[in-house]
């Protein structure tokens, strides 16, 4: 045994001498360009092809990495022996992942694929205009040469699919906003995400159930519109308006949206973005399969800007696709870059995306926004009608369908359904009135609601009697002013028509001519 430790140590003595003896006579070029040939002959014998899908293609995120990681942590659960394992702040599910550097076997129609996960250290910060991360991540999908025409790249699309659907089923939606504005993170990204828990449905959202009905079939149809786009030449995308006084459910029902669909939300935040390019890129990053959303959007941007710069002749220079002047001062975010965004070419850089934009006040917004192919529907929330009512009462108060549909005893639903209405209330108001009661018994919280509701109606009569009021007592001093010049005018009509023509500037004429 210990002349056998004795031969290695030699061996390994003798292979480091000839090293140092190849380092020195034959520089680094030439050791490279032999590497690089070993490596072609190696490729050419060898039975296997190689693809590497690198995380960051170029200053790009390469998506099919991120599929392929969620593809294998499905296989790799199963199949790996050394994991690793992570779970996102408030997610829901554990990630299996394989380690650095470990392989993965996996099958696809019989052919056999190998994945190895490579991480290997950067090696120094070259040039580029924004950091990279310290480490360079890619999977190497290793596969016979006989099987490529086989299963590429059906592989590939099966991978995609698979990712997918188990994003869906984890059930965790992301919601992305751009905090830093549209500046990137070292591993290019603009947005940072959270896992999104919002609880509404359309179930729980209160409005019109027609109206409810009619926009779940349009998102539907949106969803399952792939060939209809493709068959129509149209970009696979939609907008929807929400607008409506405050509380009335716009973002509550965003959020219905993205948990119907299983959609992500990327929650732009139109005040952080400081120009059209930057609003560019962000677009760029969302990924498919999303809700982009522009709150409050009256008061994002100025949106009369457009109309304003230019008369009402000459047709306004934003609307020529981002060439508005506003674009080249390159510092500030103009319509026209929105209208870019939502429907320029640049919106159909990815598919299947949805537009949203919410606002307290449509008539402040540019009618361009609002055409059919950027904004195709829009949808008034209104206060709270009575079928709202009885959802809200449902989701708080416990009720099911047959105690709202039915007899009752007292009376209170009618009575709630006479006056809700006339009180101009918001879902969210009947809302804090219905949490504060829901402890109580279901009629008494009912009760305690109405007489909310009648007070509200009394405060409105109120106010109109007093507006009316008000408006009699000024009628009557404008009266008592007219008539008190009047009697002024007739008491002095000399002094009276000289101010008059003097005013007119014919005094001076008349002065002139006697
Ligand atoms: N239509 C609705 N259905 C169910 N709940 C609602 C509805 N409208 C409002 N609410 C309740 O009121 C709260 C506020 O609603 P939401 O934020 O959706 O209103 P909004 O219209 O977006 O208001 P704002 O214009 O101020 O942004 C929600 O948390 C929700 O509980
Ligand atoms: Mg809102």
């Amino acid at each position: 045994m210990k002349e056998f430790w004795t031969s290695l140590a030699s061996l390994m003595g003798v292979f480091a001498f000839c090293q140092s003896i190849l380092h020195a006579v034959f520089p680094a070029e030439l050791r490279f360009a032999t590497a690089k040939l070993f490596n072609r002959l190696f490729n050419c014998f060898s039975s296997y092809c190689y693809f590497d899908i690198t995380e960051i293609d170029g200053v790009n995120t390469n998506e099919l990495y991120n599929a392929v990681q969620v593809y294998l942590s499905s296989s790799a659960s199963v199949a790996g022996s050394r994991l690793s394992l992570t779970r996102a702040l408030n997610s829901s599910a554990f990630t299996f992942g394989l380690s650095n550097n470990d392989r993965l076997v996996d099958t696809f129609r019989g052919a056999t694929a190998t994945w190895e996960h490579v991480v290997t250290q950067r090696q120094a910060q070259t040039f580029s205009w924004r950091p990279l991360p310290d480490e360079k991540r890619g999977f190497t999908l290793r596969i016979k040469k006989k099987d490529k025409p086989l299963i590429l790249p059906a592989y590939l699309d099966h991978i995609m699919d698979t990712a997918n659907d188990i994003r869906r089923r984890n059930q965790d939606r992301l919601l992305y906003t751009n905090s830093r504005g549209g500046a990137m993170d070292s591993r290019g990204h603009p947005w940072e995400s959270v896992p999104f828990k919002h609880p509404s449905t359309f179930d729980t959202l209160a409005m019109d159930p027609f109206k409810k009905e009619e926009i779940m079939a349009d998102l539907r149809d949106f969803a399952e519109g792939n060939t209809f786009y493709q068959k129509t030449g149209r970009a696979w995308k939609r907008g929807y308006l929400l607008y409506g006084p405050p509380g009335t459910g716009k973002s509550s029902m965003i959020a219905a949206m993205a948990n119907y669909l299983g959609y992500d939300i990327y929650d732009l935040e139109l005040t952080e973005v400081h120009t059209n390019s930057e609003l560019r890129k962000l677009l760029m990053k969302t990924t498919s399969k999303s809700i982009i959303v522009i709150e409050d959007i009256d008061c994002s941007i100025n949106l009369a800007n457009r109309s304003s710069k230019k008369p009402p002749s000459e047709p306004p220079s934003d609307f020529r696709a981002g060439a508005g002047p506003d674009d080249s001062t390159a510092n500030s975010i103009t319509l026209s870059g929105l209208l870019n965004f939502t429907d320029g070419l640049w919106s159909c850089c990815g598919s299947e995306r949805i537009f949203v934009f919410t606002t307290n006040r449509i008539e402040k917004l540019d009618p361009a926004l609002l055409r059919s192919g950027r904004m195709d529907m829009h949808i008034f929330m209104s206060y709270c009608s009575f079928p709202a009512l009885k959802i809200l009462m449902k989701n708080y108060l416990g009720f099911d369908d047959g105690e709202l549909d039915g007899e009752e005893e007292d009376g209170s639903l009618k009575q709630l359904e006479e006056v809700i209405d006339e009180a101009d209330i918001t879902p969210a108001d009947v809302s804090e009135v219905l949490i504060k009661n829901r402890r109580r018994e279901k009629r008494e919280a009912m009760k305690e609601l109405l007489e909310v509701l009648k007070s509200r109606v009394e405060k409105k009569k109120a106010g109109r009697r007093s507006a009316a009021a008000r408006k009699k007592t000024l009628n009557e001093e404008l009266e008592e002013e007219e008539e008190e010049q009047e009697k002024r005018a007739l008491e002095s009509p000399k002094d009276g028509g000289e101010a008059m023509d003097t005013c007119n500037g014919k005094g001076g004429e008349k002065g002139e001519e006697n």
